[in-house]
């Protein structure tokens, strides 16, 4: 039978009213590629979560777990004791393979909306309504959480790796919520403190809940994953559904703190990186490094050992063309 991930990229999407799965619990089609699980009546659930993954149709990894643990669920192999939203984000783009069709949608949360919206920027406040009606649902005072699985572009001297973006209100980064990622195989954490366009920072700061991007390995496509072990992140987010929350207090030795000390503005079409474009993740660089000049104004690396994320000359200008990170030594920020 076809997953509902396959009946998404054929278009073949029946949004209806929620039935009942064997097992009980309740199923619902939201939109192209938003699907809602709750548990059977009577059960008791606590706590709710979003799965996002295609937020960049080139990043099929995560799609493809997803598309596992929505099969598990239907068919009874998984018990639905959480209230669940899972989404294929940006389906258009995954229909094509590209990280997007006309703009990078993790650019363009948090925005007001326009009659001239095109495909993304209407997808993106499409999600931001499902995701706030999704956590309005659940009630307030309970834990919320969010993980928008993600791939990266280049390599990285780290394959696993989580930004958290700040929590609302000024509220300090959670050792617990750092612990419960090492749970699932994610042992490096960037704490991000400034505001940003992206799924994660808008389900943080509008909906108050738990939320990371998660990098799980190099983007490829469908079928192409065999090299990245999502086993633990698999079994996480299996639990996570069966209403299984792990309370773990602290942060693991083992686990890298970082903190995003600065974005890398490309603010004209001269930018230029004096390092290679494709630098992997995670590589250091020197203090008084000249990392790029755009329009004759020089970035440098003023920070004590910072190391370079996600670098890409090759977006549009007013974007970052990548971060700075650097050791964080305490979970404030
Ligand atoms: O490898 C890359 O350059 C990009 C991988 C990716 O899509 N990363 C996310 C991170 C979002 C965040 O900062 O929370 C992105 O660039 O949107
Ligand atoms: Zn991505």
């Amino acid at each position: 039978m076809s997953s509902f991930l396959q009946e998404t990229l054929a278009g073949h999407t029946a949004i209806a009213l929620p039935y009942c799965l064997q097992s009980g619990a309740s199923v619902q089609v939201m939109d192209e590629g938003v699907i809602r699980f709750e548990p059977q009546d009577g059960v008791k659930h606590t706590f709710d979560v979003v799965i996002s993954c295609g937020i960049h149709g080139n990043e099929t990894a995560p799609v493809e777990l997803v598309e596992q643990l929505i099969e598990q669920i239907c068919a009874g192999a998984i018990k639905v004791r959480a209230r669940v939203l899972f989404i294929f984000g940006n389906v258009a783009a995954l229909r094509l393979g590209q990280r997007f069709v006309e703009e990078d949608m993790n650019r363009l949360f948090s925005r007001t909306p326009d009659v001239d919206d095109g495909v993304e920027k209407r997808r993106a406040a499409m999600l931001e309504m499902h995701v706030m009606r999704f956590f309005q649902a659940g009630g307030e005072n309970r834990p919320r959480f969010h993980y928008d699985l993600h791939t990266a572009i280049h390599g990285s001297l780290i394959e696993k790796f989580a930004i958290y973006p700040l929590p609302k209100a000024n509220k300090p980064f959670s050792a617990t919520e750092i612990a419960r990622l090492s749970l699932a195989g994610v042992d490096t954490v960037l704490l991000q403190s400034t505001t940003s366009s992206t799924f994660s920072f808008f389900t943080s700061r509008q909906c108050d809940a738990a939320s990371f991007t998660v990098e799980l390995g190099s983007a490829r496509p469908f079928g192409h994953n065999q090299g990245i072990d999502l086993s633990k992140m698999a079994a996480y987010l299996q639990g996570l559904i069966q209403g299984e929350l792990p309370m773990p207090e602290l942060v693991p030795a083992h686990v890298k703190i970082f903190r995003v000390s600065r974005e890398i503005p490309k603010k004209s079409h001269d930018f230029q990186f004096a390092i290679d474009g494709k630098t992997d993740n995670f590589t250091p660089l020197p203090v008084g490094m000249v990392l790029a000049v755009d329009q004759g104004e020089e970035f440098v690396v003023t920070e004590a050992d910072a190391r370079i994320i996600f670098p890409n000359p090759d977006v549009p200008p007013g974007q970052r063309a990548g971060l700075i990170i650097v050791p964080a030594h305490q979970l404030s920020s």
